[in-house]
């Protein structure tokens, strides 16, 4: 009995009470809709929902679909927010609001409590590096497609290897995540930087911190987050000051040179300036003005929070793709290497944008994956910040602070919308492609990178992921490398995805076995 009154044990313990009264009892400013997860009559419907929902998110979005198709409803998650789930007919509507009613920033930085595990204002409110991932990185692709394929090339043989006679096993995602993460450095960074295995180990140590640092604060009381996040936080910490500590010297290095290019009046010290994303980051801060921008420290934590957005998300994309074909048909790996070989052909074995526009199978094969295995189960995520609220098409008003979003999985998997749609069906877009009638801009909408309220895996509207023509070309090559390199054992069964509350990923330990092909 004495050990419970001890103020140790006594002050944590009645906090904790006191959060647990304060979160049944807390006033709602959540508008009435049925409460996806909840049972008629039951005590705390929110609070048991929260727990039934952020347990099994596949069915509680399917129910939601189902039985609210025409409606919103709320969808409560614990460790997460409480969301409006907008049905599939207004989200185009929530896409078309404002950035100042709707705030696609505030739902990011709340889901990865970027003021506490980042700490960097300069960085959080004027993330420059996504203006560029939109401008400079999208139209620099096609030229970069060259330096995408040599660095792909010998990563795979340095890490697959060469070896024509011996199968081998690999843990498929630990190998993507290695290769992903030197080929999409190649661009970031360059040579010989990309090859830094320090760096590389730390970008993605950073990506996994990140969002889990995030995943458990956002469990904790918010007042007390900030105290909380001091440990939380450390992994993350130490290994972004690694990375940028790696990175900082090739920094200091590239500005001496553009300082030295400056004063050169003939400009002939600009030849041989690097085409990569540090030396855009360069040039777009200086001419920002801000000198905050300037600093190396800044420049490598922007390239730390690209490698955090983009090694993922497209280490994930190839894990999930090499998966669902090997435990699909090998007519389908077999049709899709004669395409590769085709067009190659066609190209004088060049690989460059017209060789990579030319796959209509393979860009479908890429779609199709990520349409059954998208991460993102919910889509478009984003926060009220009108300062009186805003009304729904249907009447629904949501209050400022609401966290809105559309449907993702459940379309996806919508046979009205996707025939089969739990089957694998890697030419299901280009199928498509060839029988539409209509404009070439018609035929390009089933796409991979192409967004709409019915294909969500890279979101939609004017938030959707900058980077995703970028990925779509790093990893089609790759995909097209890999099938025209290297055999495969088939596997009878795909292994299954994992859920993590709303996020679902690949089979992170599953493996592959595979051998060197002698001829392409
Ligand atoms: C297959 C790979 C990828 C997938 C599936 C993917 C998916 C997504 C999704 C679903 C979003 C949220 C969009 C929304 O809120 O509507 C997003 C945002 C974002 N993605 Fe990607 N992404 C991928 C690769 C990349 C790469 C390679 C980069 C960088 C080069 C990148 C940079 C970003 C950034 C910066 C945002 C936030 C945009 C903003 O705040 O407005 N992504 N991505």
């Amino acid at each position: 009995m004495d050990i419970i009154t001890r103020p140790a044990v006594l002050a944590p313990a009645l906090l904790i009470a006191g959060y647990l009264v304060y979160q049944i009892l807390r006033p709602s400013t959540l508008p009435r809709l049925p409460i996806v997860g909840s049972r008629p009559g039951e005590w705390f419907p929110l609070v048991k929902a929260r727990w039934r929902n952020a347990k099994d998110m596949r069915t509680s979005t399917l129910v939601a679909y189902q039985q609210h198709r025409d409606e919103a409803c709320l969808l409560p998650i614990a460790g997460g927010q409480d969301f409006v789930l907008l049905p599939l007919q207004e989200m185009q509507w929530l896409l078309d609001q404002p950035d100042s009613i709707f705030s696609n920033h505030a739902a990011i930085k709340e889901d990865l409590q970027l003021d506490l595990v980042v700490r960097d204002p300069g960085l959080i409110e004027n993330p420059l590096h996504n203006h560029l991932i939109a401008t400079k990185l999208t139209r620099e692709t096609g030229n970069l497609i060259p330096d995408l394929f040599d660095e792909l090339q010998t990563s795979f043989e340095e890490i697959w290897g060469r070896d024509t006679v011996n199968f081998k096993q690999v843990v498929l995602w630990e190998s993507m995540q290695l290769i992903i993460g030197r080929v999409t450095n190649r661009v970031f960074v360059g040579l010989p930087m990309c090859r830094n295995s320090a760096l590389l180990e730390m970008g993605i140590a950073c990506a996994r911190d990140l969002p889990m640092a995030a995943a458990i604060l956002r469990f904790f009381w918010g007042p007390i987050r900030p105290l909380v996040a001091l440990l939380l936080t450390l992994p993350f910490r130490i290994h972004s000051a690694r990375f940028c500590r790696i990175l900082k010297p090739e920094i200091t290095r590239r500005l001496q040179s553009n300082e030295a290019r400056q004063n050169d009046p003939e400009g002939k010290a600009l030849r041989g300036e690097p085409n990569d994303f540090l030396q855009w980051s360069i040039h777009q801060a200086k001419a920002s003005g801000d000198p905050h921008n300037m600093k190396p420290q800044t420049l490598a934590s922007r390239i730390m929070l690209l490698n955090f957005a983009s090694i993922h998300t497209s280490s994930f994309a190839i894990t999930h793709v090499l998966f669902d074909l090997l435990a699909s048909k090998k007519e389908y790996i077999e049709e899709l290497r004669e395409e590769v070989r085709e067009v190659l052909a066609a190209h004088d074995g060049q690989w460059d944008k017209r060789t990579l526009a030319a796959l209509p199978k393979l860009d479908s094969t890429m779609r199709e994956s990520q349409r059954l295995n998208s991460f993102a189960t919910i889509a478009t995520s984003r926060t009220v910040i009108a300062p009186k609220g805003v009304k729904t098409p249907s009447g629904v008003e949501l209050s400022p602070g609401t966290r809105v979003c559309g449907p993702s999985f459940p379309v996806f998997h919508d046979g009205d919308i996707y025939p089969d749609p739990y089957e694998f069906r890697p030419f299901r877009f280009a199928e498509k492609r060839s029988t539409t009638e209509g404009s070439y801009v018609d035929k390009a909408r089933q796409a991979w990178p192409t967004t709409s309220t019915e294909y969500t895996a890279f979101g939609h509207g004017r938030h959707a992921c900058p980077g995703r023509f970028f990925a779509s070309s790093e990893l089609k090559l790759m995909l097209a490398y890999i099938l025209l390199h290297y055999d495969f054992e088939m596997q009878e069964k795909r292994p299954e995805n994992v859920w993590f509350g709303l996020q679902r990923v690949p089979p992170l330990k599953a493996s592959l076995r595979f051998r060197r092909r002698d001829a392409p």
